[in-house]
């Protein structure tokens, strides 16, 4: 299975293709549309989000609510596009050079994309720009939904912005509220205090980052392998992972702290059940040994820089004075922690999907079905 994204940042539209969806998978527009909602949501997002109200067209590949195993081609109009057409079509000077950027934003892509490409900045953050997850975000939510029918469950959560860390349980009452809200960490004590230090940003044109963390519950072990490097699951997490515009860094379980630690401290104990089959006494691993699931949860943890843009911009230099000056500033969120939250998930669904048609190559979901089925049962009666 593979997916190619297009579409700039105040183009007409986004466009996706997945290849290799098996045919027979029943696919809900209402639940795309509803992952396209909750990536616009979250304090901290710019005036951009009050104008886009993403929803997912499907152009090929399913019919009657069913994959036809087909390419399924997916669009997203921008909004914004009636606000940006001359000067994203226009050839006339002047409509071309209204919106350059020549002052590049530190922390963006702007000025080594435009000295790599040889061309202007505009041109880049179109396309570096992180409305691109939006279509991330629909492709992970069909794929996403194969994994529900098969009883797979991806779950996400914020765990600090900026700083303050919220409260963590693992209650189901605690998840409900996490996942059903618009965005939620949980904790109404750190939202007041997170909602405090947005504020404080705002006034100073600062921005904000965080912390992440999402989990993949009931797989079995033995998706990814141990044999090659480019097929071991946690390195595919984490490339997936860091793709996702301004995620730093990426670790599993109790990650950096395994280096602060004793072996014995670090290694789940491994045990057996008959009928239950193996599983670890711990999760400290965060659900993946030698590049493989081993039948715990898998945990991810993620950090997000700051939104690079700030409206007290830091110095630049100008690109045809070479004076230092500062930096451009565009339109921009303060903070999108809780959006990316929602794209973390999406291309965690993607790897965590591949993976499972990598272990069970089928044309079909049934036939998918069937296979995935006969491997749980082995493993539990082993
Ligand atoms: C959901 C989301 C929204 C973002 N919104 C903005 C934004 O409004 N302004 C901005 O400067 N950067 C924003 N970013 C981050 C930039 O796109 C990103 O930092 C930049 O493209 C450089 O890439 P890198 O940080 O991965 O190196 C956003 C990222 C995400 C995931
Ligand atoms: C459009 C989205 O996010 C954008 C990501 C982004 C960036 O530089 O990454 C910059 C901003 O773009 P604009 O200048 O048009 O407001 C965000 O709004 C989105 O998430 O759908």
């Amino acid at each position: 299975m593979r997916f190619l994204t297009a579409g700039e940042s105040h183009g007409q539209k986004l466009i996706g293709i997945i290849e290799g969806l098996p045919s027979g998978m029943t696919i809900s527009k209402e639940l795309v549309d509803q992952a396209l909602k909750k990536r616009q949501q979250g304090p901290g997002r710019g005036g951009r989000m009050a104008i886009e109200q993403d929803q997912v067209l499907f152009i090929s590949g399913m019919r009657g609510g069913l994959s036809t195993g087909a390419p399924l081609a997916m669009e997203i109009l921008n909004r914004d596009w009636e606000n940006w057409e001359k000067i994203m079509t226009s050839e006339e000077k002047a409509d071309l050079e209204s919106r350059k950027v020549l002052t590049p934003r530190p922390g963006h892509a702007d000025l080594t994309g435009a000295l790599k490409y040889h061309t202007e900045v505009r041109n880049i953050l179109e396309r570096a720009s992180a409305r691109e997850t939006a279509m991330r975000v629909a492709i992970g939510s069909v794929v996403r939904q194969g994994l529900s029918q098969l009883g797979v469950e991806i779950r996400g959560r914020v765990t600090a912005v900026s700083g303050v860390h919220a409260k963590l349980s693992e209650d189901d009452g605690y998840w409900q509220r996490v996942q059903q809200s618009e965005w939620s960490v949980g904790d109404p004590e750190a939202e007041r205090q997170m909602g405090e230090r947005l504020r404080e940003a705002r006034e100073q044109g600062e921005s904000l980052g965080g912390l992440l963390e999402v989990q993949v519950l009931h797989l079995p072990a033995g998706l990814g392998s141990h044999v090659q490097w480019d097929r071991k699951l946690d390195g595919r997490l984490a490339q997936a992972v860091l793709s996702v515009q301004a995620i730093k860094g990426v670790s599993f379980g109790i990650g950096f702290d395994a280096g602060e630690k004793m072996g014995s401290l670090v290694h789940d104990p491994i045990g057996y059940q008959p009928g239950q089959g193996f599983y670890r006494e711990s999760n400290h691993a965060g659900g993946i040994e030698g590049g493989m699931s081993n039948g715990e949860a898998i945990v991810l943890h993620a950090v997000m820089k700051p939104i690079p843009t700030l409206y007290k911009p830091l110095n630049s230099v100008h690109l045809e004075t070479k004076e230092i000056v500062k930096a451009s500033v565009e339109r921009s969120d303060v903070c999108a922690v809780p959006a990316a939250l929602v794209v973390l998930e999406h291309v965690v669904a993607w790897v965590i999907a591949e993976a499972i048609l990598e272990k069970f190559p089928a044309d079909s979901f049934p036939e998918l079905e069937t296979a995935w089925q006969t491997y749980k049962e082995y493993l539990k009666n082993i």
